[in-house]
């Protein structure tokens, strides 16, 4: 276990100006997913860590100590990218014993054993421990690859996208082991081991993280648990980077009316109050609503108490197996949310509808792409 801090760290490669200024602590224990888009500088990061790559500025400490003169070898991190290197020539479970046969490591053959088929069957390769690599699948070597990390004792593991090539029931199956091998249940070693894991799918950052570091353009953008990146993201990027359908974003103003300052979309078609914002009236902002704060009004009558009734046509329903991807459009701007299929089964394109927004679920960002929060 370990604590691992970043500070500052800058890279370039030639004119490509890979990291910016990254700093995020990673606590002892702690799984730590960082969480962007190709090319964002994630496996820049992770491999300034494993001292792969020499940082042109910045520090990385683990237990307190910079380890800017410390050997790769020597850092007791266990490594998986996503280019993993199997040894063709042995079989599954040599792969995964070869760390632990290592002479640095020398573990005697009996903890080898035990530890190859405890990760084993949490990663459900158990039954393929005397195939050859040759003769696996990409999404097996995979596994054979991430096995091979867990197995070692280490203070740390970084996990480079190690569920990319499974299909997405494994994903899932092995979003949970991780998450149980993390907690250090069935290993040989007690407690947590401390996991920074890349990933540019919103959906492994918000299951498996205790905290999540949001980058972009090589910086950090936001760290914080998963509640806190979904519930109050520090910008439109962040906004729009948890949640499928995507949270809906309306372009406008910020206009002072009688009983408060309210956003208005470009078009004047939607009028929504902004009951606890940072911004001035006459700023220009973005409105995000995420699609399931919507719901579907149907039919006459007055909104609910503290809702906010806006009329539109059905401008596409997409079905989602269950449910279906509404989208309302209302003026010139696009809604959408997600209905029951029965409540959506009565619905044709063009039909009017009506929706309700919750003020107080909605969140406003001033204006542009990574445009910042401005609500409470
Ligand atoms: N060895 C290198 N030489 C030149 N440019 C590089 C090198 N490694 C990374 N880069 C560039 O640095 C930037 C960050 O790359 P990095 O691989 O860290 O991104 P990433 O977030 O891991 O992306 P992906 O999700 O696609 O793996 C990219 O623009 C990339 O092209």
């Amino acid at each position: 276990m370990a604590t691992i801090e970043l500070e500052g760290l800058t890279k370039r490669f030639g004119k490509v100006t890979a990291l910016t200024d990254v700093s995020f602590t990673v606590n002892d224990g702690e799984f730590f997913c960082l969480l962007g888009p190709s090319g964002a500088g994630k496996t820049t990061t992770l491999k300034c860590v494993a001292g792969l790559v020499e940082p042109d500025g910045g520090t990385v400490r683990i237990d307190g100590v910079d380890v800017a003169d410390v050997e790769p070898t020597h850092r007791h991190l266990a490594m998986c990218f996503e280019s993993y290197a199997l040894y063709p020539q042995y079989n599954v479970f040599d792969n995964m014993a070869s760390p632990l046969r290592s002479p640095r490591m020398r573990l005697p053959e009996a903890e080898v054993r035990q530890r190859v088929s405890r990760v084993a069957e949490l990663l459900g390769i158990d039954q393929l421990l005397d195939r050859s690599i040759t003769q696996l699948s990409n999404g097996q070597r995979q596994r054979v690859a991430l096995g091979r990390v867990l197995v070692r004792p280490a203070h740390a593991y970084l996990l480079d996208e190690p569920l990319a090539h499974l299909d997405a029931k494994l994903r899932s199956t092995m979003r949970a082991e991780l998450k149980a091998i993390s907690r250090g249940d069935g290993t040989a070693d007690a407690g947590r081991t401390t996991t920074i894991y890349v990933t540019h799918d919103y959906v492994e950052a918000l299951s498996l993280a205790d905290r999540i570091g949001v980058i972009r353009h090589g910086r950090i953008l936001q760290v914080g648990t998963p509640t806190e990146v979904w519930a109050k993201p520090v910008n439109a990027f962040v906004a729009l980077a948890f949640g499928k359908p995507r949270m809906n974003i309306l372009q406008g103003t910020l206009v002072a009316r009688d009983d408060g300052v309210r956003f208005v979309s470009r078009d004047g078609a939607v009028e929504v109050p902004t009951p606890a914002v940072d911004a001035q009236p006459g700023e220009a902002v973005q409105l995000g609503i995420r699609p399931r704060d919507v719901t579907l009004h149907l039919g006459a009558g007055d909104p609910p108490p503290g809702r906010v009734r806006l009329d539109g046509v059905v401008y596409v329903l997409e079905h989602l197996g269950r449910q279906t991807e509404v989208t309302v459009q209302i003026g010139e701007n696009l809604v959408s949310l997600v209905a029951s299929r029965s409540v959506a089964r009565s619905l044709r394109q063009d039909d009017k509808v009506g929706i309700l927004v919750d003020p107080t679920t909605t969140h406003v960002f001033l204006a542009g792409d990574e445009g910042k929060r401005v609500s409470r």
